[in-house]
């Protein structure tokens, strides 16, 4: 989808975008996300189809910090997948700026996580979707087997597997945080004193330059997930897809890792974040908001409106418990 053709296209059912007091002066009008009458229904195993994602429409300005909000199950997840390529949706038309990249709520699936990104841009080299990154070869069996033990547990490991297509070795994760960041750089063709200057730009960008050869497994929950935004930065990536990520944070983590996304929106100018979230507090961190419902987007627009909107709907909702 073209995005001239796409922004020209009017999108009636979504409010208009409105600035709001915490919008960055370097942001622009360009649109960095944009999704049309996006649908995605699952198959039961009765045959029957589920809609999950119904005629979703949002568009996110390129340099912003854009929350996404609504209840459980109410399919801020899926939305997410479909604009990070994991997902592809029924019907709808859709845009993400490129490179993008997709952060998980578990840091400890990062890497994992990483395996799984690299099935559809690497080079696959047998059924099984053998990829192959700078520093390791992983599949997409193995992907499950990383994913059950945990990939926190193996750590720095090295880990031979026969599989049908092929004996592998595989060195699971990155023993300090440098190797970390430069784990998805391999493939890019750059010389070492590249790699390392986009690595302590990107841990300059998160507030982790001090931690460069640091081992993962000893930093929190909150740095981990600052790591990992820095490996999605080191690829220059121009959209920040982030599920939920200080569900598993305590207060200074989860405020480190807002600072750090704040942050790195300054610096840049050009990196626009979509972050998932059930926390309404974190809305004053934002540029902007969509709320959803039931697979359907209910509000869209400025970030103290929809704080507004939520919080109304909280208080009608309890005093309708309470009469
Ligand atoms: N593959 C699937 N098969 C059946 N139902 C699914 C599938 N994927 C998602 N769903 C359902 O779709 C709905 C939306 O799920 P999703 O994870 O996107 O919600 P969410 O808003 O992110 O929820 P939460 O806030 O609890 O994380 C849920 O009811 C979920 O059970």
């Amino acid at each position: 989808m073209n995005l001239s053709t796409l922004a020209r296209t009017s999108l009636l059912h979504l409010s208009p975008l409105r600035s709001t007091s915490s919008t960055r002066d370097n942001a622009t009008d360009s649109v960095a996300i944009e999704g049309r009458n996006i649908n995605f229904s699952v198959n039961t195993r009765q045959g029957k189809m589920v809609p999950i994602l119904k005629d979703c429409s949002i568009r996110i300005p390129s340099g912003q910090l854009w929350m996404l909000l609504g209840p459980n199950g109410c399919g801020k997840s899926t939305l997410l997948k479909i604009l990070a390529g994991l997902l592809t949706p029924t019907n709808g038309a859709l845009y993400v700026r490129r490179p993008k990249s997709y952060v998980f709520q578990n840091p400890d699936h990062q890497v994992y996580i990483v395996s799984l990104l690299f099935h559809f841009s690497s080079r696959v080299i047998s059924r099984s979707l053998v990829v192959e990154l700078n520093f390791c070869v992983i599949s997409n069996a193995n992907a499950f087997f990383i994913a059950s033990f945990g990939s926190r547990f193996l750590k720095g490991t090295n880990l031979s597997l026969q599989t049908p297509e092929a004996s592998l070795t595989m060195q699971v994760v990155m023993p300090t945080v440098e190797a970390d960041v430069a784990f998805g750089l391999g493939r890019l063709n750059l010389t070492n004193s590249e790699v390392r200057s986009r690595v302590s730009k990107a841990l300059e960008a998160v507030g982790m330059s001090e931690y460069l050869q640091r081992p993962v497994q000893t930093l929190s929950g909150g740095q981990k997930q600052r790591v990992a935004i820095a490996g999605a930065l080191a690829e220059a990536c121009k959209v920040l897809l982030l599920d939920e990520l200080t569900t598993f944070l305590d207060e200074s983590d989860q405020m480190g890792v807002i600072k750090a996304v704040q942050n790195l929106l300054d610096i840049s100018g050009e990196v626009t974040a979509l972050w998932v979230t059930h926390r309404l507090e974190e809305l004053e961190y934002a540029d902007g908001a969509v709320y959803m419902e039931d697979g359907r987007v209910v509000m869209h627009g400025d970030a103290a409106s929809i704080n507004k909107f939520i919080k109304a709907k909280q208080s009608s909702y309890i005093d309708r418990i309470n009469s």
